[in-house]
């Protein structure tokens, strides 16, 4: 049985790169791993009402912290039997953001602390939906002014890749970078490790402390 790994982190954090260099270095060392990234746009129904919402062309759904909350989830929902299945058949599987996105966005969203309302429905939602519980979940931490200028960077070098409405909101973004710390510190839903994403990673030792059994 493979573990579940999770990274998590704000927009901007670096989350792709962190996964592409984990992936390189558990291969290498002979693992096999697979790969998730949530919202499944174009694959997932429920993920393609995020992205309309987070576009603004949904904005009574959007409003609603709740109704986006629940389309983030049903779209994990849909996706835990490929899950099941890669665990099954894979020593990792790396997912480029799970169910603590939804935790540390929507209490952001409302205002809320790790320790509010908003983070345990979040969890009893999840778990009510059959969503899987990472293994170990890794926090990618950036100051807020870095990771907007990368996803700024983003937005001009792929145009196809413009900010939605949570990536522009840079307030946003801190309250949920201060969500997530939280979410860290106190190991909400599994053990965490909390990588400094404005530094050089040590991804060799990142891989044994994830990727070993
Ligand atoms: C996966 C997920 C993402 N989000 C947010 C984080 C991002 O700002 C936004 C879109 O994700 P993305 O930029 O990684 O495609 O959705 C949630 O609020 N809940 C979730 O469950």
């Amino acid at each position: 049985m493979g573990r579940l790994i999770v990274v998590e982190g704000i927009d901007g954090a670096g989350k792709r790169t962190l996964t592409d260099r984990l992936t390189a270095e558990l291969t290498a060392r002979g693992r096999s791993v697979a790969r998730f990234g949530f919202p499944r746009y174009g694959v997932d129904e429920h993920a393609d009402l995020v992205r309309a919402g987070l576009y603004g062309r949904l904005p009574a759904v959007a409003r609603s912290v709740e109704a986006m909350a629940l389309l983030y989830a049903l779209d994990r929902r849909a996706a835990a039997p490929e899950l099941e299945k890669a665990l099954a058949e894979h020593d990792v599987v790396l997912v480029d953001r799970f169910t603590a996105s939804n935790a540390a966005y929507g209490a952001a969203r409302l205002h809320e602390a790790a320790d509010g309302r908003f983070v345990a429905w979040v969890a009893e939602l999840e778990t009510e939906l059959g969503v899987p519980v990472p293994d170990h979940q890794l926090l990618l931490s950036v100051p807020g002014d870095v990771a907007g200028a990368r996803a700024q960077a983003r937005e001009s070098a792929e145009p196809d890749r413009a900010r939605d409405t949570y990536e522009a909101d840079r307030g946003l973004q801190e309250r949920a970078a201060t969500v997530y710390r939280a979410l860290a510190d106190t190991g909400w839903r599994s053990a965490w490790t909390i990588l400094d994403g404005a530094a050089e990673l040590d991804v060799a030792a990142l891989a044994s402390r994830v990727g070993e059994p």
